[in-house]
């Protein structure tokens, strides 16, 4: 099985990559974590307990809520949280991030326990994701997180942060209609991507530039410590006022 970030982007509402693997029923008896990795330890450091919980809260409620198939529970540190915890270097100190798509916080709760400087805003339409999404956050006492349920097109010009994240949301053509009014000029989406990355971009750019997007970067993480480094798509947008106050097409310019 590919890493989630390999796999076919989701489109809508779609179930995630993590709970794709889900059997027909859930088990009865809690699933329980693995240990955490040694790599664990480097990327959480003092928060490694915060990140144990969510360990053991995914494999638990994770999976008896439908938000992740048991299957990934022995999977969870590699495939899931340290795939998205080890992109936290892409973001400076004590920022705004807007997670879209969030579905069982990843890559947001990933970021937000190794990261309590950020502040992460979780977008979620589905109301079973967002509701285990509150409840988790309250379980881990994590105080530097907000949730808003809906889909990310609902949030423009409601929600304006510098940075932006997504894993297995949708192409990068869609995932920047919908995340690029979230951010404020010369802000940052850094997407979560497979290898496959700079293909998508390339095919990709002459769309984004249309979109405002101004400069791109790929780029490696965590090379030295997993077994399969993450790959993330940092698009930065230059100023869009150009695009917002364009008049739509036959449309008359407003005095
Ligand atoms: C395949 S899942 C990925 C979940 C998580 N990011 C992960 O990597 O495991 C896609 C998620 O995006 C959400 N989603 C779909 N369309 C969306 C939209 N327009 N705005 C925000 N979220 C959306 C879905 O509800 C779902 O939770």
């Amino acid at each position: 099985m590919t890493l989630p970030a390999d796999s076919p982007d989701a489109e809508s509402t779609a179930e995630s990559p993590a709970e794709s693997s889900a059997a027909s029923s859930a088990p009865e008896a809690p699933l329980v974590a693995p240990a955490a990795p040694p790599a664990a330890t480097t990327v959480f450091g003092d928060r490694l307990v915060v990140a144990e919980q969510f360990a053991s809260v995914l494999a638990d409620t994770g999976v008896s809520h439908g938000l992740i198939g048991p299957r990934e529970v022995p999977i969870l540190w590699e495939r899931h949280i340290l795939n998205c915890a080890i992109a936290e270097d892409s973001f400076p100190h004590g920022v705004a991030v807007v997670d879209v798509g969030s579905g069982a916080g990843l890559p947001g709760l990933a970021l937000a326990i190794a990261r309590p400087d950020l502040h992460l805003h979780l977008v979620e339409p589905m109301l079973r994701r967002t509701t285990w999404l509150s409840d988790t956050i309250a379980e881990l006492g994590l105080d530097n997180c907000t949730v808003h349920r809906g889909r990310a097109e609902e949030f423009d010009g409601v929600l304006q942060v510098p940075w932006a994240t997504a894993r297995a949301v949708a192409r990068v053509d869609k995932l920047a209609r919908w995340t690029f009014p979230l951010l404020e000029d010369g802000g940052t989406l850094v997407a979560l991507k497979g290898s496959s990355a700079q293909d998508e971009l390339d095919a990709a750019t002459p769309v984004l530039r249309r979109l405002g997007m101004s400069g791109a970067v790929v780029r490696t993480h965590g090379v030295d410590l997993l077994e399969v480094p993450t790959t993330t798509l940092e698009l930065t947008v230059g100023s869009r006022s150009g695009l917002r106050s364009r008049p739509a097409k036959g449309s008359r310019a407003r005095r």
